[in-house]
């Protein structure tokens, strides 16, 4: 069973600091949004931002949408005091930076207590700790950070992400084994529909829930790529029906469009239904 069962095809960050874009995101289709305290927001501003965020979420008006509050570090000045005020704010989640062990999500739980927590995953160490890391009691989510990810490990930019790949398997790894949610890391070129895509097929293939985006003209993109499509839906219909119909006449195996089909087939022909019914549940209302 997932630790969190839902939509997470859209995660939009939006800068804490900006006023305009907290209340543009109300109306925006995204499953959630990240309300952002650390990299989005300038040193000068973030005290201000903290305030700022806490009366945007009081205000309320964000409907279904799932409210995760990534902080600063705890190594920084800002860090606990976030963790305390974002405590207090009306979210689902706290997202910790540059998580490294499970030592430092234990030590934000010192400070918000039982609250959800989500983890960025950016770190070389993070990568190596992964396991131990999808394990907190208390972990909904991992968040890819590539650009940080990217710094850390002085890659260069590729389309097909090779100098990532390690890094972005075994936190998946992680997050399946301990039945978490995981979303892929941004694409900064925000303008670029095409090469979007292409890094949103790369992670759904490789089994993320979604996508972190930066700005709402991302979000259809996004959305598309990690629902599943009609012939997805149809072939999950059709399968269900194949392995019934096997099962009622005592086989154990169905053939649908000349490929087998057997129990765990049928499985994940169940989830892809259910997900289609989920997204359907966020749409509504
Ligand atoms: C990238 C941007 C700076 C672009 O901003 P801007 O030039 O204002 O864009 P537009 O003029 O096209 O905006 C059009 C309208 O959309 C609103 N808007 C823009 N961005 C957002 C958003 N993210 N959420 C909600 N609304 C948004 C504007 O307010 C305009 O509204 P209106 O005037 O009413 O029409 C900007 O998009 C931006 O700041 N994006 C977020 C950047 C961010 O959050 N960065 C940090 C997260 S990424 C990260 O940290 C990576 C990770 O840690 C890692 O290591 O990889
Ligand atoms: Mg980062």
């Amino acid at each position: 069973m997932p630790k969190i069962a839902r939509p997470f095809r859209s995660v939009l960050y939006i800068p804490g600091s900006k006023p305009r874009a907290l209340d543009k995101a109300r109306g925006l289709p995204c499953d959630a949004i990240i309300f952002d305290l650390e990299d989005a927001v300038t040193p000068d501003e973030k005290v201000a931002a903290r305030e700022t965020l806490a009366g945007a979420l009081k205000e309320g008006g964000y409907g279904k949408r799932y409210r995760v509050i990534r902080i600063n570090g705890l190594d920084t000045e800002w860090g606990a005091d976030d963790a305390k005020a974002a405590a207090a704010m009306d979210a689902d989640a706290i997202l910790l930076p540059k998580v490294g062990s499970p030592a430092d999500l234990e030590a934000l739980a010192e400070i918000v207590g039982d609250k959800s927590l989500w983890a960025m995953m950016e770190t070389p160490g993070a990568m190596l700790n992964a396991p131990a890391i999808a394990a907190h009691r208390q972990l909904e989510a991992m968040v890819m950070g590539t650009n940080d990810l990217a710094k850390d490990l002085q890659t260069r930019f590729r389309p097909d992400r090779l100098p990532l790949m390690t890094g972005l398997g075994l936190c998946v790894l992680a997050a399946k084994a301990h039945q978490i949610a995981i979303i892929d890391g941004v694409y900064n070129a925000f303008k670029d529909d095409e090469g979007l895509k292409v890094e949103c097929d790369q992670g759904r293939d490789m089994g993320m829930d979604g996508k972190t985006l930066i700005h709402p003209a991302q979000l259809d993109v996004a959305n598309a790529a990690f629902s599943p499509s009609e012939a997805e839906a149809d072939l999950a219909r059709r399968q269900i029906a194949a392995f019934e119909e096997t099962e009622a006449s005592g086989q154990g195996v169905a053939v649908v469009d000349g490929k087998i089909v057997e129990n765990l087939h049928v499985a994940t022909a169940r989830e892809t239904l259910a997900k289609l019914e989920a997204i359907a549940a966020l749409n509504e209302g």
